[in-house]
């Protein structure tokens, strides 16, 4: 049983059913148990800052709600839009509308820019329309016959997101977007980003550059060894010195 107080504030929360909830989330890598009792919700629409410090849990988290094989769930609840994705196959997750962009991005090696998005829909869930995804990034269209793998990290990091966007997507998770990145290059993803959020779609951001994910989120989610510490609006530990330092340490 944990001994942690979370701190809780609600701003932002409506009455009404969450969009998306995890209840109490187990994970373990074999026998290390390292997702404890997270909880949380979304409303429609929000974007969701997943933070903590190196190690505290956040990819493992992503992942459990994605359902990825790793870390492997024990117990909780996952329920996205009225549906139950817990007690479910795996990849019934990315059927109801999750889907993860890795760290690593994983653009296929020896296919073009439109070729990587195709693939993205060939199990025939389909989201935007590939001209609507052009629209919202120019550098893409340019590039659309270049091969994926070939184009800046920046660039590569746009076309996982708009991999995602290819799909019929309700949960877009980012784990640690502006890795790598220029300034000018995050500023550019940050700023398609919350033209998605006006697109109606609901984000969780893992991000190193907390104060950068703060400053594009609704919400705030921190956790410390697997465990949520704090559960509230984002500008709330923008302005509170104090909870960046004891768990973000900026
Ligand atoms: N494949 C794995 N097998 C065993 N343990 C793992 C594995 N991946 C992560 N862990 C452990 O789980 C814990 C949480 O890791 P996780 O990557 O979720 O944290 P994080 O908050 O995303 O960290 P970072 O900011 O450093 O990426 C760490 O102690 C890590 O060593």
């Amino acid at each position: 049983m944990s001994t942690k107080t979370v701190e809780r504030s609600h701003a932002g929360h409506t009455e009404a059913e969450p969009f998306f909830s995890c209840r109490d989330l187990n994970s373990y890598y074999g026998d290390s148990y390292i997702v404890q009792n997270v909880s949380f919700s979304l409303n429609k629409g929000e974007i969701l800052a997943l933070l903590g410090r190196n190690g505290a849990g956040k990819t493992s988290t992503l992942r459990s709600i994605a359902r990825a094989s790793s870390p492997e769930l024990h117990s909780g609840e996952v329920i996205l839009d009225g549906v139950k994705l817990h007690g479910k196959p795996n990849y019934f997750a990315a059927q109801a509308g999750i889907q993860l962009v890795q760290e690593d991005r994983r653009i296929i090696p020896g296919m073009t820019v439109e070729q990587n998005l195709q693939l993205a829909i060939i199990s025939g869930s389909v989201g935007w329309p590939f001209e609507r995804i052009y629209e919202l990034f120019p550098r893409l269209a340019e590039r659309r016959k270049q091969e994926g793998v070939t184009m800046s990290g920046g660039e590569q990091q746009m076309l996982a997101i708009a991999r995602a966007l290819a799909r019929d997507l309700k949960l877009l998770l980012l784990d640690e977007p502006y890795e790598g990145l220029a300034p000018v290059v995050r500023h550019d993803i940050a700023k398609a980003l919350r033209e998605v959020r006006a697109a109606g779609i609901t984000s969780i951001i893992v991000e190193q550059n907390a104060v950068a994910a703060l400053e594009l989120s609704d919400r705030a989610v921190i956790l410390d060894t697997g465990e949520v510490v704090f559960d509230g609006a984002a500008k709330e530990v923008l302005e509170s010195e104090d909870l960046r330092h004891r768990y973000l340490a900026i």
